[in-house]
């Protein structure tokens, strides 16, 4: 068995609204693997079934071969959760937070103290493991709550949403963390930010409605879904008389303009050479294929409609 997480035909109706219908998803062991999707779409269904908080309504979803149906108790020793909100005990200490997780978890001091030092080692919180949650920025919160999830050394790491919230410098940090924890344990992450799931994951699905999109590393989404026939065109001059020669070409199939700058969509390879006819050379600065970013082939395939 190579796969860390398997789900098989989740169906999850919540009063007869059915958010996720026969999902299945393998994801392979030591991987950091990336679940994109609007508001809405059923990622954290997902990850609620997957971390034994919801059971689904058919179907069943394993973590490390064992189900969540019926193992539920070896599932939840397996995992470590990073939640959407940060659920810290306000009334503990960084280092008595991490020990209660610990205790819980059925460590003893011997095993957990050593690891508790190293974990807030590495999260950059070694000088402050006795002061309180309240007294920490939200990046320190954010990494506290990473370390909670890997005090009992878990095979799986589910982060819903790790960065949402913090500035620049300590979601960097935050991505060294994970980047350091790949090939160790299996990363299932959900994401806002295109750039972060850029940087991370070895593999990203685009999910709505419930439903799988796309599946594939960065590299080959942005491949598939590049807008191979869009050109970034910028004018010395005359943007304006440009503007209106550009809107009676019937192989453009799209202009946006910022300024002088062009994003100008052709029908096909083959209209560049009739384009550059209209346009002339003269009173062109730069002409570039525009490379498409994870924003692109998102929106592409998600609409720009903005979710309840
Ligand atoms: N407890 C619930 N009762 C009723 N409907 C729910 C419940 N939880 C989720 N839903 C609905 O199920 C669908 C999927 O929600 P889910 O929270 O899984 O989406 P998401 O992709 O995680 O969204 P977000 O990015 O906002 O976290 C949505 O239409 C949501 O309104």
């Amino acid at each position: 068995m190579s796969h860390a997480i398997k789900l098989h035909e989740i169906t999850k109706s919540y009063d007869g609204f059915t958010a996720v219908e026969r999902f299945s998803l393998e994801v392979a062991r030591g991987t950091v693997f990336g679940l994109l999707g609007p508001n809405g779409a059923g990622k954290t269904t997902l990850i609620k079934i997957l971390t034994t908080l919801m059971r689904p309504t058919l179907g069943d979803a394993f973590v490390e071969g064992h189900s969540v149906l019926t193992a539920g108790k070896e599932v939840r020793r397996l995992i470590g959760v990073v939640p959407q909100e940060n659920n810290l005990d306000r009334y503990l200490t960084a280092r008595e937070n991490l020990t209660l997780h610990a205790r819980l978890h059925g460590m003893r001091p011997a095993s957990y103290n050593p690891r508790i030092d190293e974990l807030l080692e590495m999260t950059g919180l070694a000088s402050r493991g006795n002061d309180f949650p309240d007294t920490f920025s939200g990046g320190m919160q954010r990494r506290l709550v990473v370390a909670r999830a890997l005090v009992h050394e878990p095979r799986v790491l589910f982060l819903d949403e790790p960065t949402t919230g913090l500035d620049p410098q300590s979601r960097r940090a935050l991505w060294d963390y994970i980047r350091g924890l790949r090939h160790k344990m299996t990363v299932f992450l959900t994401t806002h930010y295109m750039d972060e799931a850029d940087a991370l994951c070895d593999r990203i699905m685009i999910m709505d409605h419930g439903e799988c999109l796309a599946d594939g590393t960065a590299a080959q989404l942005k491949d598939a879904y590049s807008r191979a026939h869009t050109y970034q065109v910028e004018f010395k001059r005359d943007a304006e008389r440009y503007e209106g020669v550009l809107a009676g070409l019937s192989f453009v199939k799209g202009v946006e303009r910022e300024g002088a700058v062009f994003q100008i969509t052709l029908a096909d390879e083959e209209s560049i050479k009739p384009l550059m006819d209209h346009l002339g050379g003269a009173d062109i600065r730069r002409i570039c294929l525009k490379e498409p970013s994870l924003e692109d082939v998102f929106i592409a395939l998600t609409g720009e409609r903005v979710r309840e």
